[in-house]
């Protein structure tokens, strides 16, 4: 037997023991308003994986429920307790490669679910191993990542305020602007504005969130681009690459970014097959997790579009989660907009990522980084009633 192989056969089995999957809600910082809905509070999934008496932990989130993708927090949770946690259990977790083609074949879709038990699962192996998720996956490089926000106060003014609060404390220099709930002209005012305000200070993106047509996008994509707009995400529905195509063409100077389009590899290896877009978002969720995050990745690279490290507005563990797979991923032509924990009121986690100078950057210490806050998780789950304490 190879050297190598002997090795790797010398480490422990860690047998998938248990697996948790836990509702909460935690409210937002500020109401964010998005073309398809405004929420107030996040609603996430806990999963929690034991395997060989080890505990790792993923997440899953959604943004108004099953408005911006098509899975429900109630969904997830049922998906992960009833048709994943059955083939599973008694398999080795540290056969990672094994554990997430068997999570593929239980069940169809359902990527939100998947992502936060492939997460789970790998927080559980690294940690058993004594190494952080990024070590397990072949090591980080780089040991932090630019960090966007996104302005969607609602109101103009404010995400003036809120912009040049983040510009003086150094959290944020590259701005993602929610549109698409008004009239186009209204949208175009309110990013001219900011532009106007930020201009040479910060960058400004938009997110279209799906909600124009072709033509409506075809008039608005040119005056964002001269308002100083370098990238628009998503300006039209996830299934429309022929419109997706033509736009990109028609504006150049633009990068468009692909979001909820592109969810499989096969739907990148379209979107670039069809020059549907310079520009792809990825989510752990959107892609099932960590083997399918990569093989994402890799199609953007081999295509030469530029990468974005996408959120669903998680929270500290599934952003942890998602920092330590984007790290060993290497260049992100336009960041990273992993700053869910900083829009939530509270945590769910013991730790905190640390935001500092424009970048989030790389935990360290085992896994990805945090342990849960079993406190915390009991006052903001929504499966059961609340724990009241008296003192
Ligand atoms: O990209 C999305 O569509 C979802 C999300 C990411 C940042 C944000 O504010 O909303
Ligand atoms: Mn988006």
């Amino acid at each position: 037997m190879p050297e190598h192989a002997h090795d790797q056969a010398s480490l422990p089995r860690l047998p998938i023991e248990r697996i948790e999957a836990i509702p909460a809600r935690i409210p937002t910082i500020r109401p964010h308003h998005l073309a398809f809905a405004t929420v107030a509070a996040m609603d996430v999934v806990i999963v929690k994986v034991t395997a060989g008496g080890v505990v790792g932990f993923g997440e899953a989130a959604t943004i108004g429920g099953p408005r911006w993708g098509e899975e429900s927090p109630e969904g997830i949770a049922a998906i992960v307790t009833q048709y994943l946690a059955e083939p599973m259990l008694g398999q080795d977790a540290a056969q990672l490669n094994a554990a997430e083609a068997r999570i593929g074949r239980a069940v169809r879709g359902n990527a939100f679910a998947k992502s936060a038990l492939s997460m789970a699962l790998h927080d559980a192996v690294a940690r058993a191993r004594g190494l952080s998720l990024a070590a397990l996956l072949g090591g980080a490089q780089a040991e932090s990542l630019p960090i966007a926000w996104t302005l969607a106060s609602g109101d103009t003014g404010r995400d003036i305020e809120e912009g040049e609060a983040m510009l003086a404390a150094r959290r944020h220099r590259d701005f993602k602007v929610k549109i698409g709930a008004h009239a186009p002209e209204d949208d175009i005012a309110h990013v001219a504005a900011l532009a106007r305000a930020f201009a040479g200070r910060a960058t400004l993106r938009v997110d279209v969130n799906q909600a124009w047509d072709e033509a409506t996008a075809a008039r608005a994509l040119p005056a964002l681009a001269e308002a100083g707009v370098a990238m628009a995400e998503q300006p039209v529905a996830g299934w429309n690459l022929a419109a997706m195509a033509r736009l990109q063409r028609a504006n150049p100077r633009l990068s468009i970014m692909g979001d909820e389009g592109i969810a499989t590899p096969q739907d990148a290896l379209r979107h670039a097959m069809e020059g549907a877009c310079m520009a792809m978002a990825l989510k752990p969720a959107k892609h099932g997790g960590v083997a399918g995050t990569r093989a994402v990745a890799a199609i953007a690279r081999a295509a030469g579009l530029g990468l974005y490290g996408g959120t669903m507005l998680e929270g500290t563990i599934g952003t942890l989660g998602a920092l330590q797979l984007y790290a060993t991923l290497g260049d992100f032509a336009w960041g990273t907009e992993l700053f869910g924990p900083l829009l939530l009121r509270d945590s769910l986690a013991t730790a905190a990522p640390e935001y500092r100078d424009f970048a989030i950057h790389l935990p360290r210490g085992p896994g990805i980084g945090t342990d849960l806050d079993a406190d915390k998780l009991a006052h903001y789950r929504t499966d059961r009633p609340r724990t009241l304490h008296t003192v």
